[in-house]
């Protein structure tokens, strides 16, 4: 049996892989911090230490489950990635770095949990199904947002008022289509992540994702359609295969500072990606 520690130190070395990536536009990484002036990639190697304990506890909470119904696996987990999610604040001074990569990360590591209590074998699809039946009745976060006031709403929750946008609950309740349909494929063709890979293949969700850091970023919802330009003109100059491609990530890093644009929640569906692509391509060892 894998245990709770095999599982999270991939959810470690996925945070990591993903901040050490350069260069990324507007995110922080070893080099620069983009457009986010309040952190640097120490502050990404204090988050990404941080919250082991709760992430083993996720793990242990799928794999102790006994019930049912999943969603009440769901439930269960939500204290503590709401702790995963203060232990973050914590280390980082109260910037938030990884707060879309905890929820994500702590509802696949209380699946693959519960899979290995069944004895059933960690595959994607079972992975799929397992996220999806778990998270069943997480649109309900959405009802009755009428009844918070301004200031409590989170920017997902003004984003779904604004335009039905559903943000990282609509992209783990479909179970992570962009991850899983673009950005994990893609991985796999290379077949191991390294600089290159992991930027093309950052820059291939950026295409399909509504990311909802960009949005308030822009403060406009058709920066959409400029971010879909972009991958596409980048991977024309031939991706981070190229040095033309480098250049153009470069220079779109130096237009998202300027501009205080980026692209948080596509970065956080970039360390899914890894971390699905360690679990998934260490199985058979
Ligand atoms: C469900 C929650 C995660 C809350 O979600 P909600 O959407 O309501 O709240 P947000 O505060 O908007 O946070 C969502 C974070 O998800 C990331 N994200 C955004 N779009 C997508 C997407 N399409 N797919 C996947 N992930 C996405 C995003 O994270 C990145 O953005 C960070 C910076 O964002 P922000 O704090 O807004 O800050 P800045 O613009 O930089 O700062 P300012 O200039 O304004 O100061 C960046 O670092 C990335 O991490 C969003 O942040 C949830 O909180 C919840 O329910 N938690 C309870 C715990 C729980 O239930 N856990 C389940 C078990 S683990
Ligand atoms: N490298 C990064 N920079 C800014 N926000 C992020 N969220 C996740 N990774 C990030």
């Amino acid at each position: 049996m894998k245990n709770a520690r095999y599982y999270s130190q991939f959810a470690q070395r996925a945070m990591l892989y993903e901040a050490v990536c350069h260069p990324k536009p507007g995110l922080v990484d070893p080099v620069n911090s983009g457009a986010h002036q309040d952190m640097d990639i120490f502050t990404f190697i204090d988050s990404s230490c941080s919250m082991q304990k709760e992430f083993e506890d996720m793990y242990l909470a799928g794999y102790q489950f006994e019930g049912n119904d999943l969603n009440e696996l769901f439930d269960s987990i939500r204290p503590i990635g709401l702790k995963a999610e203060k232990e973050m604040m914590q280390s980082t001074h109260n910037v938030n770095t990884h707060k879309g990569a905890i929820f994500s990360l702590g509802i696949i590591l209380a699946g693959l949990g519960h899979l290995e209590s069944q004895k059933k074998t960690v595959t994607i699809d079972s992975l799929q199904s397992v996220v999806k039946a778990m998270t069943g009745h997480l649109l309900d976060d959405f009802k009755g947002l009428e009844l918070k006031t301004e200031e409590a709403l989170t920017n997902g929750e003004k984003l779904y008022i604004d335009y039905g946008l559903l943000g990282v609950r609509g992209e783990v309740a479909q179970g992570f289509p962009t991850v899983l349909n673009y950005g994990l494929p893609l991985l796999e063709q290379y077949g191991a992540c390294s600089n290159e890979s992991l930027l093309n293949v950052l820059m291939l969700m950026l295409y399909y994702n509504e990311d909802s850091n960009l949005i308030k970023r822009a403060g406009d919802i058709k920066i959409l359609n400029w971010s879909k330009t972009i991958v596409t003109r980048y991977f024309e100059k031939g991706g981070s295969q190229t040095e033309e491609g480098i250049t153009y990530l470069n220079e779109l890093n130096d237009l998202f500072i300027s501009e205080n644009l980026s692209i948080g929640g596509t970065a956080d569906l970039l360390i899914v990606t890894v971390f699905i692509f360690l679990v998934t391509s260490n199985q058979k060892k």
